[in-house]
């Protein structure tokens, strides 16, 4: 432990705490008793001083293994999801138990990519969270492992961890794990060093591809991509051991801290940047590129020569150059299957001809973010 207490964990009013899988069972697969009270426990002491708490807890999965007679974590779909639907009412049977002790309700929010992904539910998803803590409710929140898809899936919740920390605008993201801070390298690594401070995880040099224990998915990996996430939009992160989890949330140094580097933005945006798996793609020509770059305008189908994928109005594409260059994400304000009549057309033609709804643009300026932005 170096340093002192951190100033801007130690004044955080609104905090998003996720714990893995690894933390809430233990080795054989059973509900880790000592995490999770030790976790109830420092969140009812943050509660008790009047910061507002969102858990995101993993363990469905793992939770619901013993009940159905399975040996290790399931390699088919089905079944994991089998497992988390069994699991998922245990882990959360615990939780209300647990926080009953200290007086306070627990809401649980089971969450699918779509859900923080589309704009229309990210804004019912902002409302619930946000009546949930009014309410003084400690929300606890999983992915929705039961209906995901293998597509359509966050996989891990550190990802989800911080885009839930979006959504609430949180003060700070605590990251909690079976390991006491990031390293260089594994752990058992001979020479791995550890990290205490992050100025910037852009500029991080560390080797995160050995695997973690046995029911954990994400590693440290998604732990570095949620990181960057949240830290990239004026988040500051903690990510430390579940057993640190009291001075992890009273600001002390334990674990690796990773500075907030960029400024706080809208969050109807952020999630376009990070949260959207695009549905996707429309190549742009060069007029097209700087009226978006330059000039902020709307994208207009007249400037785009390609599309690709199977989208429908609403949903997150990529806009690329001719070389296929990333210029940025934005609500289709059409279907794939209306484009190739429309694409390199002008709105005054397209309007002739087809009536007054084809006067829209293709993506909106204010359902639009380019890519260099995708940073504070
Ligand atoms: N550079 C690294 N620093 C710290 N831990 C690492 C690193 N590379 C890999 N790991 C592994 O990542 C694990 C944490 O990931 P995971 O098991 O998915 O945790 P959780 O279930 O908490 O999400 C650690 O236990 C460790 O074995
Ligand atoms: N949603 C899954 C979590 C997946 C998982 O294992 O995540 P993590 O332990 O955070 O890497 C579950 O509850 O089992």
């Amino acid at each position: 432990m170096t340093g002192g207490v951190r100033p801007d964990i130690a004044a955080a009013r609104r905090i998003v705490v996720k714990i893995g899988s690894s933390s809430i069972t233990d080795a054989a697969g059973h509900p880790d008793a000592r995490h999770m009270n030790a976790l109830v426990d420092a969140i009812a002491a943050a509660r008790a001083s009047g910061t507002e708490v969102v858990v995101v807890s993993s363990g469905a999965v793992a939770a619901g293994l013993e009940p159905l007679g399975l040996l290790a974590r399931p390699r088919d779909l089905a079944s994991q999801q089998a497992a988390a639907s069994v699991g998922q009412g245990l882990l959360l049977a615990r939780y209300t138990a647990l926080f009953a002790a200290h007086g306070l309700r627990v809401g649980q929010v089971l969450l699918t990519v779509e859900d923080i992904a589309r704009k229309a539910s990210y804004g019912n998803v902002e409302r619930t969270f946000t009546r949930l803590l009014e309410l003084g409710v400690v929300p606890v929140v999983n992915e929705n492992d039961t209906v995901a898809t293998n597509e359509l899936r966050f996989g891990d919740n550190d990802k989800m961890a911080a885009l839930v920390a979006h959504v609430v605008g949180a003060d700070a993201l605590f990251l909690l794990s079976d390991v006491d801070a990031l390293y260089t390298d594994h752990p058992a690594r001979p020479g791995a060093r550890r990290l205490d401070d992050v100025p910037e995880v852009d500029d991080l040099a560390v080797d995160t591809s050995r695997g973690g224990a046995h029911v954990g998915t994400g590693g440290m990996t998604t732990k570095l991509e949620a990181a960057k996430i949240a830290t990239h939009a004026g988040v500051p992160v903690v990510l430390a051991s579940a057993d640190a989890v009291a001075p992890a949330l009273a600001g002390e140094p334990v674990g690796t801290y990773f500075h907030a580097s960029g400024r706080r933005r809208s969050r109807r945006l952020l999630w376009l940047a990070y949260a959207s798996r695009t549905a996707g793609e429309v190549v742009l020509d060069a007029g097209a590129v700087r009226a978006v770059v330059e000039r902020k305008a709307s994208l207009l189908p007249a400037g785009v020569t390609a599309f690709s994928g199977d989208f429908h109005a609403g949903d997150p594409i990529r806009m690329v150059d001719a070389a296929g260059e990333l210029i940025g994400h934005g609500l289709s304000s059409y279907d794939a299957a209306d484009l190739p009549g429309v694409l390199g057309r002008s709105t005054r033609d397209l309007v002739a001809e087809r009536g007054a709804g084809f006067d829209r643009e293709l993506v909106h300026r204010d359902a639009l973010i380019l890519r260099k932005r995708f940073r504070g």
